[in-house]
């Protein structure tokens, strides 16, 4: 034993050269003594490592250095934060230290032997180190080399490439082989194909023979399931059957199965078949026939079977008799004849004089003119005037107003009157139901007693009732125009004018009173009219006047008339021989004859329609509550009251006078027409709204008819049956408040043929219509619908009755 070793054991309890170390340090400066102090600590960690490594203590360095392995992930975990974190790699640094530390403990004994060599204790011999010291140092090197080391990230990194690339090279080496191995059986696969083919059916023989045998192999009870090709490859059973279904077309198609539920087209072919055949040239030219033989279509040669034909045509003139020839000739004249008869009897309806018209005639001519009818006995319709049966002096006058041929609703409507026949008149704006009503009540007044001195007093023969003050007085204008050639007398008795005006101007009687519900019953209260010998009533806009309120006073003026010529409740109604018959031969008395015309027709009007029309001919054309075709509608989907002004302004700048605006109160007419007033534009307005006076509402419309104003706007008060020349322009600045008043104002353009622009601001405030509307304007081949309100919710599902006004209080 050295002395220095005896140095090492002279700490008591101690490691070994830890006295030695406690030594030294007492006689160094405090900071020396520190270091020391540490590195014996690291020292006696080393060493008490190197002892748990000899008494199995390894695994729990092993286990805590493979956390250090990963990262110290665990040990950041365990200690539950950046700075733990820190700190182990800290203490695996410093562990990593007195790792070099203790693995160069060699020179640190050399070191500390020559520091014991300087102190002051006589020199040592440098002694050679011993044998079972050096078997114990390698021992601690070996288990130093031993113990886990850490890596940095970068050489993790490093180490996990290059073991990568190994990888990587090694599948590469084994995709070289297998690719080798690939070509080499390729090339023996074609080898043998060679060979197959050299050898032709032999071959083939052969190899059905090598099946059966192994198919013979098999049932004899031999189990391989498996045969030799031709180059003497082992073939299983399933590769031959592979390769016979591949070459010999064996592939047996999953038949397609349609699910009896199945809605989904069912198509002949797989989802994995390939179809691109089609794509292929080859078919893309399709067989046709081929020409050939001597340039001939079919090898046929024409002119060998014209010459052939003659021949036989010849054969047939020389040998037929005279009988046969003269047979033949007349059977060609019967066909020509027959011929000639379908083709007459097929003519246009326009090509045909009355008396042959047949039933698919008339049903022709009721298609062109979209006329549908309901109702028994219905006679046939009118083609032209001439054909009426109306009285000559009737036809006169329509001569004379300019009425060329009748329109579609005339056409219908003047026979079923003329057969005094009760009638509901559908048709759209514009299309002259006044006159279908008024020309059959003249030809009905002319079959009547003339009114004298004696019959005057029992009232009119005729009265027409209609909503508004304007449309009694426009239907009295145009009945004027017939009544007056005819010598008929005609007087409105509407409101806003003086009853006792009204009471003088019947003062000679009249033959036919245009009135307005309210003022008529009015004066029927008051004893200035009496209807005893009213026979003949028009309900004009029938569903208006029930729309405003008229109801009652509809029902008032019709329980005042008399019940003595009611026609029975019965088919006789319908029975034109007995309706046009006089009741009372002596007086000359008829049944009543009650009409109703609207261009819509809502069901509200059948309860009117029930308790006094008598087995009504209901005439329609086209679609009920359709708005007229010739008008081009267009909605614009515009709330703001600004946007609209500004619009409405461009709007008439581009169109030529005159133009209606329709608004929807009374104030807004007055507003508007300022507006336009005031623009500068040169465009004059005029108002008509319930709360001008009757004067006022006379003259706006007078002055818009003349031109001297080219803009009315009005509210509906004007919706209904005005008739103004040529308007150019409709705007529905606000939205009419039902569907039945907005198909009415814009028919106040395009009428009588004419066409027109309806423009309509529909605001978020109108979604009651929008269904209605939407409805309209899709079954209109001019409308165009915005997005904003084809889309709409409001206009999925029809809404609520809305807006649909009561009374008229507002127009
Ligand atoms: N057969 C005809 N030939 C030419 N013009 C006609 C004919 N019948 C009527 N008219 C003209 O057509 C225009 C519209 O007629 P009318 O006012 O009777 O239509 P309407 O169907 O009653 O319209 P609304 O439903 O708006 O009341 C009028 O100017 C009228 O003079």
């Amino acid at each position: 034993m050295s002395g220095r070793q005896s140095d090492y054991r002279r700490g008591p309890g101690g490691p070994p050269g830890g006295g030695g170390y406690r030594d030294r340090s007492r006689s160094r400066s405090p900071d020396r003594n520190r270091r020391d102090t540490g590195r014996y600590r690291g020292n006696d960690r080393d060493y008490r490592d190197s002892r748990d490594g000899r008494d199995g203590g390894r695994d729990s360095r092993d286990s805590r250095d493979s956390r250090d392995y990963r990262g110290g992930r665990d040990s950041r975990d365990d200690r539950g934060g950046r700075d733990s974190y820190r700190d182990s790699r800290y203490s695996r640094d410093d562990r990593a230290g007195d790792r070099s530390e203790s693995s160069s403990k060699l020179d640190g004994h050399q070191d500390t032997a020559m520091d014991v060599d300087q102190s002051p204790a006589p020199a040592a011999r440098k002694v050679p180190i011993s044998i079972e010291e050096l078997i114990k140092q390698k021992e601690q090197e070996k288990l130093a080399l031993e113990k886990p080391k850490f890596l940095t990230k970068e050489q993790r990194a490093e180490i996990a490439m290059e073991k990568r690339a190994k990888e990587v090279e090694a599948q590469r080496k084994i995709q070289e082989q297998e690719r080798q191995q690939r070509a080499e059986f390729d090339a023996k696969a074609r080898q043998e194909i060679h060979d197959n083919n050299r050898y032709g059916y032999d071959s083939r023989i052969n190899a059905r023979d090598r099946m059966d045998r192994a198919k013979a192999g098999r049932s004899n009870g031999d189990s391989r399931e498996e045969s030799k090709g031709p180059s003497g490859i082992v073939l299983a059973e399933k590769e031959i059957e592979a390769v016979k279904k591949h070459y010999m077309g064996l592939e047996d198609k999953e038949r397609k199965v349609r699910k009896r539920n199945d809605k989904k087209f069912v198509f002949d072919w797989n989802a994995d078949d390939d179809t691109s055949r089609d794509l292929n040239p080859i078919y893309s030219h399709r067989h046709s026939a081929q020409l050939f033989g001597r340039g001939h279509f079919a090898g046929i040669d024409l002119k060998d079977h014209k010459s052939r034909d003659q021949f036989y045509d010849k054969l047939l003139t020389t040998r037929r008799s005279d009988a046969e020839v003269a047979r033949a000739g007349e059977l060609g004249d019967i066909a020509a004849r027959k011929e000639r008869k379908i083709n007459y009897a097929d003519r246009h309806w326009s090509d045909k004089p009355l008396d042959q018209m047949r039933e698919r005639d008339w049903r022709i001519f009721k298609e062109d003119f979209s006329i549908s009818c309901k109702g028994g006995s219905i006679p046939n319709p009118i083609r032209y005037w001439s054909e009426s049966g109306l009285d000559p002096k009737v036809l006169a006058v329509i001569a004379k107003v300019g009425y060329k041929d009748p329109s579609a609703i005339q056409r219908q409507a003047i026979p079923i009157g003329l057969q005094n026949r009760d009638i509901i008149g559908i048709a759209e704006t514009g299309s002259g139901k006044t006159a279908s009503f008024l020309i059959p009540m003249l030809q009905f007044i002319s079959e009547l007693p003339k009114l004298n001195e004696q019959n005057m007093v029992h009232g009119p023969y005729a009265l027409i009732l209609a909503p508004t003050r304007e449309l009694a007085q426009q239907i009295e204008q145009e009945t004027l125009k017939f009544a007056v050639p005819l010598g008929y007398n005609c007087v409105s008795i509407v409101g806003g004018h003086a009853v006792e005006e009204q009471a003088f101007n019947m003062r000679n009687g009249a033959e036919i009173i245009i009135a307005t519900p309210g003022r008529l019953k009015d004066c029927l209260e008051r004893r200035i009219l009496v209807l005893n010998q009213c026979t003949y009533v028009v309900m004009d806009e029938a569903d208006r006047m029930i729309d405003m309120g008229f109801e009652t006073d509809v029902n008032f003026i019709l329980d005042a008339l008399p019940v003595s010529n009611l026609k029975p409740d019965s088919d006789e109604a319908e029975d034109a021989s007995k309706m046009t018959m006089a009741i009372d031969e002596e007086s000359g008395k008829k049944y009543r004859q009650t009409t109703m015309f609207s261009a819509t027709m809502p069901a509200a009007v059948e309860r009117l329609a029930k308790r006094y029309l008598r087995r009504p001919a209901v005439v329609t054309i086209g679609t009920a509550g359709q708005a007229v075709e010739t008008v081009h509608q267009k909605v614009e989907m515009i709330t703001d009251e600004n946007k609209k002004k500004n619009k409405m302004m461009e709007l008439l700048k581009e169109f030529a006078a005159p133009i209606i605006v329709f608004v929807n109160q009374k104030k807004s007419c007055d507003m508007l027409a300022k507006l336009i007033n005031s623009s500068g534009g040169g465009l004059k307005a005029t108002t008509l709204h319930g709360g001008k006076s009757q004067e006022q509402r006379e003259l706006a419309l007078s002055q818009l008819k003349s031109g001297a104003s080219q803009v009315l706007v009005a509210t509906d008060v004007a919706g209904r049956g005005i008739d103004v020349q040529n308007v150019s322009l409709v705007i529905n600045f606000d939205m009419a408040k039902n569907i039945e008043d907005y198909t009415h104002r814009i028919g106040r353009t395009g009428r009588a043929g004419k066409s027109g622009v309806a423009v309509t601001f529909l605001s978020t405030y109108d979604t009651d219509v929008y269904y209605d509307l939407k409805q309209l304007l899709t079954k209109s081949a001019l409308a165009t619908i915005p997005n904003e309100l084809k889309n709409h919710e409001a206009a999925m599902t029809k809404g609520g009755i809305g807006g649909r006004r009561r009374g008229n209080d507002e127009f």
